[in-house]
């Protein structure tokens, strides 16, 4: 069934023309300094007077302003969404898989432009917003091939009857994605709605609107209807219960913190005045990924491999480990590894244009709050690397390494989201174990040993949704990775997958007695 699909190659930045391409938009970028952007609802753009200002991690420079929806627009982007769905739902699945292959080319066709934009605003590296951006283009690819698929019904068994069961959309979705992955994560909640036939209002972060903007223009291009997919641009305290709450709302598709999860959770299944359905939620949330390094590990390998988990984008992946759990009798000799490791990349921190293995963390709260769980790390074990942080130009915090870290230490259970690692020591396998699963989250994991029965207990008691192996706990490719977290992490709906797609789709069987 996956004949025929193929995951997109990121961009090779050594070679001149691409970076002549990449620094071209940069000066585009410039070019677009301090424009306003309105929201898009039914086809029209609204300027409103309450702002929301998109800044620059790495320099702090104001980007430009996006309009801030109200409640009172934001119900019309809902109700214009439901309107949308009375004809979207019975557009033909071709028709619809047309305009997302239209996106799949204006996508490629706007490749350096959403990077650079991607980069300014979110602080990452070109290598990470080109990667995110072939993300986005493997959950198009992905979709499209599982449409098709589902749009043939369930198998059933043959009778005199005439028998089917299909799939049809649901309705109206509001979709939540977070800051740090602002492209393909909105753009993968989006499409997956209105390919299955349902309509979108989407709520981007506050961290990251111009990005999505550019996302939802090129929407518009690829010739989705007026109001199919709808921009709602807003403040998560403002509009982000009320469009939960919504009676029209069908689903939500949510990607953030725990806390704001769990709240939608609460909210969404909530019953309001003139609501007739249970409302679906999907939910992916936060982690504290841990990464075991058995004895037998190879010890230079996974003190890499932990880095480049810990370290890329500033730890600020849902997918990135902040504990390595280390065998006593390798322990000093891997915290040698991981610091020196560390050090290196301390060496290479910048602004996201300068493309340098690490960047700025998102903001002035981020900044506030790692700054502050590197504050109760010093109490909580020793800082063998790092431990610096410095606002005045950016939001930088050095890569910090926190070696002897008790299991139940703060900086051992709460997610930090930020370059913190705290190195646990374990007296053996099973004890590695029973800490690396010792938090309330389940998202990735990953083991480093040599070992095969060690493998094999890995594969049963690691309880996570992503489990690897001798590799980094970040960077899950569609479709050979599927992403989803366990436990608090989250509804584990596994991007990429038809299932996922499955979310947003009713069954409905179907029988004729022909008899009759
Ligand atoms: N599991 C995953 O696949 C995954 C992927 C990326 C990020 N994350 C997690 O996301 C978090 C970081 O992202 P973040 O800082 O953007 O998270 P966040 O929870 O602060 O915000 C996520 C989104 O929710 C919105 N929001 C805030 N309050 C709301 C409310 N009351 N109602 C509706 N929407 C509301 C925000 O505006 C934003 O768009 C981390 O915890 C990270 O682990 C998880
Ligand atoms: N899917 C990404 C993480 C997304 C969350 O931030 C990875 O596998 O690293």
């Amino acid at each position: 069934m996956l004949k025929g699909f193929y995951n997109s190659s990121e961009l090779d930045f050594t070679i001149p023309e691409n970076k002549e391409a990449m620094l071209k938009a940069f000066e585009q970028v410039d070019k677009e300094k301090g424009n306003d952007y309105p929201l898009i609802i039914g086809g029209e753009r609204i300027m409103t007077e309450e702002k929301i200002f998109s800044f620059s991690p790495s320099t702090k420079e104001q980007l430009g302003a996006v309009s801030s929806c109200s409640q009172e627009l934001a119900d019309r982007a809902i109700r214009t969404a439901h309107n949308a769905f009375l004809s979207w739902r019975t557009t033909p699945v071709e028709e619809r898989i047309c305009c997302v292959r239209r996106l799949v080319e204006l996508m490629k066709q706007n490749r350096f432009l959403l990077d650079a934009w991607s980069i300014e605003e979110s602080g990452k590296n070109w290598g990470e917003a080109d990667g995110e951006l072939c993300e986005a283009l493997d959950f198009f690819n992905s979709y499209i091939m599982h449409m098709r698929e589902l749009d043939k019904g369930l198998e059933l068994m043959d009778t005199d009857e005439a028998v089917k069961c299909i799939y049809i959309p649901i309705g109206v979705g509001v979709a939540v994605p977070p800051w740090n992955f602002p492209l393909s994560l909105l753009a993968g909640m989006v499409v997956s709605a209105v390919i299955t036939g349902n309509t979108i209002v989407c709520k981007p972060s506050s961290d990251t609107p111009i990005v999505a903007y550019k996302f939802i223009e090129l929407c518009e291009k690829a010739g989705f209807p007026a109001g199919v997919i709808n921009f709602i641009p807003g403040s998560g305290s403002v509009i982000g219960d009320y469009i939960v709450k919504h009676p029209l709302t069908r689903f939500v598709n949510f990607t953030g913190s725990k806390e704001v999860g769990l709240r939608i959770s609460r909210m969404a299944s909530e019953v309001s005045e003139g609501q007739k359905w249970i409302k679906r939620v999907v939910a992916e949330m936060g982690g504290k990924n841990a990464i075991i390094v058995d004895s037998s590990a190879d010890l230079k390998r996974a003190a890499a491999g932990i880095a480049n988990s810990a370290f890329s984008f500033q730890g600020q992946k849902c997918s990135a480990c902040s504990r390595a759990v280390v065998l006593s009798d390798v322990y000093d000799a891997f915290v040698e590894e991981i610091a020196a490791c560390a050090k290196d990349l301390q060496a290479h921190q910048g602004s996201g244009r300068e493309d340098l293995p690490m960047g700025p963390v998102i903001n002035k709260s981020a900044f506030d709050r790692i700054s502050h769980y590197i504050e109760i790390a010093r109490n909580e074990g020793t800082i063998v690397c790092g431990g610096g942080f410095d606002d005045s130009k950016g939001f930088y915090i050095e890569p910090t390494v926190v070696r002897d870290v008790a299991k139940n230490a703060v900086i051992a259970k709460e997610e930090i989201f930020g370059p913190v690692l705290a190195v646990i020591r374990a007296e053996s396998f099973d004890e590695a174990l029973e800490i690396a699963n010792n938090t309330e989250y389940g998202l990735t994991g990953s083991v480093y040993t040599e070992d095969r029965a060690h493998i094999q207990k890995a594969k049963e008691e690691f309880h996570v949704g992503n489990l690897y192996f001798n590799r980094k706990s970040t960077g899950a490719v569609v479709l050979q990775h599927p992403f989803g977290g366990f436990n608090m992490s989250g509804t584990d709906a596994k991007t990429g997958t038809r299932d996922y797609l499955t979310n947003f789709l009713n069954l409905k069987s179907i029988c004729e007695d022909l008899t009759y």
